[in-house]
C-alpha cells in the first residue's frame, strides 16, 4: 500500500488501516475517512439557549440510558445482574463471570509461564485502575503504596500511562519521569518515537517537566483550537448546573455528571448534544458517568499501544507480552488490539461482571497494585535465572 504522508494536516491521506495485528508506523497513521464540515478555526459558533428547548433527541438516540448505566453504584449493578436471585447469589454472578474472565492474581502462575522468555510491556490507565474512582476528578490520587509499585514495575518493564486524562495532568499525578504517557486517550504520546515518525507534521519537539527534549506525537493537533472552543462553550453553558464540571485535555474534553442530581443529566446530554450539532468532526463517547467529547479520527488507546510497541522497538508478537490494565470501557480498544492474534493479556478491572475483550479480571485497585507487586517479585526471582532459559516449556495461549 502506497501511503503518502500529508505534511500540511495531522489527518494523514490514503485509505482506511488494513485489519492487520500486526500494524507498522505508516499504516498505524491512517485515518478514518472524514466526512462532514471542515472545521475553520475562526468559525463563530453560537451558544446555545440555557434550557433546551426538547429532550427528544438524547432519549431517543440512548444517550440517557448510557449514561444512567456508566458507572452505577456497585449494589446496583449486582442487584440489576442478579435480578430475581437472592443477595448472596451476586456473589456467585461475579464467580461465574470469573470462570470466563478469572482473577490474573489467580492466574499469576499461567501468566509468568507465558511471559517467560519474553519481553513484558505494562500499559496501565490511571482513574479506576491506579487511583479509586472518586466524586471529584481532582481528588483522584494514588497511594503511595501503588506510586512505588508502579515505579518498581518501571525499573524492570517498559511502562506506559494510557489515560483519557490531558497528558500533562496525569504526568502530574504519576509523577514518574522513567514511564511513558499517552494521553487525552492516546492522541498526545510522549514516548520514544520511530525515526519515522520523527519530521511528520504531527510529531513536535518539547520538553519535559525536567527540561528534557522530547518528542510528542499528537495525531490529532489540528483540533486543539475546536476542543478548546468546545470547552469553553461547554463550561458556560453547564456553570449552573450543580455538580457538573467540564474539563479540557486539550484533544479532548470531558463534561462530568456524577455529582450532578439526575434529574439534571438529560439537560446535560442536550447541551451536549445541541452543541455537537455543529461540530461534525467531533463525536461523544461515554466513560464513567463522564461524556467525552473527541475528534473524528482513527486512534484510540488501541492505536497508542500499538504506537507505543513499534516505538519501543516491541512490536514481535513472538518474544513480547503487552500486558495492558484498565476498567474503562475506552480500555477495551487497547484489549481488542492484544486479543487479537493472541498478542498479549487485557485485564479488565471491575467488581461487578461486564462485558468485556479483556482476558483477565482484577477486582480493584488494591488487586492492581497486588498483581504488579507479584509482577516485581517474579522478575527479582528470575533475575539470575532468566539468562538460562528452560528448554520445552509449553504454555498455553492467551
Ligand atoms: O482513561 P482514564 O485514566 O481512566 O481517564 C478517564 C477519565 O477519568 C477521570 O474521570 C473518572 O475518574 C474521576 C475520578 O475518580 C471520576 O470522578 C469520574 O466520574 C470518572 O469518569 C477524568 O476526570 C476524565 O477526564 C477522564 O476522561
Amino acid at each position: 500500500m502506497d501511503m503518502k504522508l500529508n505534511q500540511s494536516s495531522p489527518v494523514l491521506t490514503g485509505p482506511p488501516p488494513l485489519n492487520n495485528s500486526r500494524m507498522g508506523i505508516h499504516s498505524i497513521l491512517l485515518p478514518c475517512s472524514q466526512s462532514g464540515a471542515s472545521f475553520s478555526s475562526g468559525k463563530k459558533i453560537p451558544i446555545p439557549r440555557k434550557k433546551p428547548s426538547k429532550l427528544d433527541d438524547v432519549q431517543s438516540n440512548g444517550w440517557l440510558d448510557a449514561m444512567k448505566s456508566s458507572s452505577p453504584p456497585r449494589k446496583k449493578l449486582l442487584k440489576d445482574f442478579t435480578i430475581g436471585f437472592a443477595s448472596d447469589d451476586t456473589d456467585i454472578a461475579y464467580s461465574s463471570w470469573m470462570v470466563k474472565y478469572p482473577s490474573a492474581l489467580n492466574s499469576f502462575e499461567q501468566i509468568s509461564n507465558f511471559a517467560k522468555n519474553k519481553k513484558l510491556a505494562v500499559f496501565l490507565d490511571y482513574d479506576g485502575t491506579l487511583s479509586p474512582i472518586v466524586d471529584d476528578p481532582e481528588h483522584a490520587l494514588m497511594s503511595d503504596e501503588m506510586h512505588s509499585s508502579v515505579r518498581n514495575v518501571a525499573k524492570y518493564f517498559p511502562t506506559a500511562i494510557v489515560s483519557g486524562r490531558s497528558r500533562d495532568k496525569v504526568y502530574e499525578l504519576v509523577g514518574l519521569a522513567e514511564l511513558y504517557y499517552a494521553g487525552s486517550h492516546g492522541m498526545d504520546i510522549m514516548g520514544p518515537l520511530h525515526e519515522v515518525i520523527v519530521g511528520h507534521s504531527n510529531c513536535i519537539n518539547s520538553t519535559d517537566q525536567q527540561n528534557k527534549e522530547v518528542n510528542l506525537f499528537q495525531p490529532a493537533r489540528e483540533f486543539v483550537p475546536m476542543i478548546d472552543e468546545v470547552f469553553r462553550t461547554l463550561a458556560e453553558i453547564t456553570k449552573d448546573i450543580k455538580g457538573a464540571k467540564v474539563e479540557n485535555h486539550k484533544f479532548c474534553a470531558s463534561v462530568h455528571y456524577r455529582s450532578v442530581d439526575e434529574k439534571n443529566w438529560p439537560t446535560i446530554a442536550q447541551h451536549v448534544h445541541d452543541i455537537l450539532k455543529n461540530y461534525p468532526r467531533l463525536q461523544l463517547t461515554h466513560g464513567r458517568k463522564v461524556l467525552e467529547i473527541r475528534p473524528v479520527i482513527d486512534w484510540n488507546k488501541g492505536k497508542s499501544v500499538e504506537f507505543l510497541l513499534e516505538s519501543l522497538g516491541l512490536n514481535n508478537s513472538d518474544d513480547v507480552l503487552p500486558i495492558y490494565i484498565g476498567d474503562d470501557r475506552t480500555d477495551e480498544d487497547a484489549f481488542r488490539v492484544l486479543r487479537k492474534g493472541a498478542r498479549g493479556y487485557g485485564i479488565l478491572v471491575s467488581s461487578i461482571p461486564k462485558e468485556t475483550e479483556a482476558f483477565y479480571s482484577l477486582r480493584d485497585p488494591s488487586e492492581v497494585m497486588q498483581f504488579l507487586r507479584s509482577l516485581v517479585r517474579w522478575k527479582e526471582q528470575n533475575i539470575n535465572s532468566e539468562e538460562v532459559a528452560p528448554i520445552g516449556v509449553t504454555v498455553s495461549q492467551p
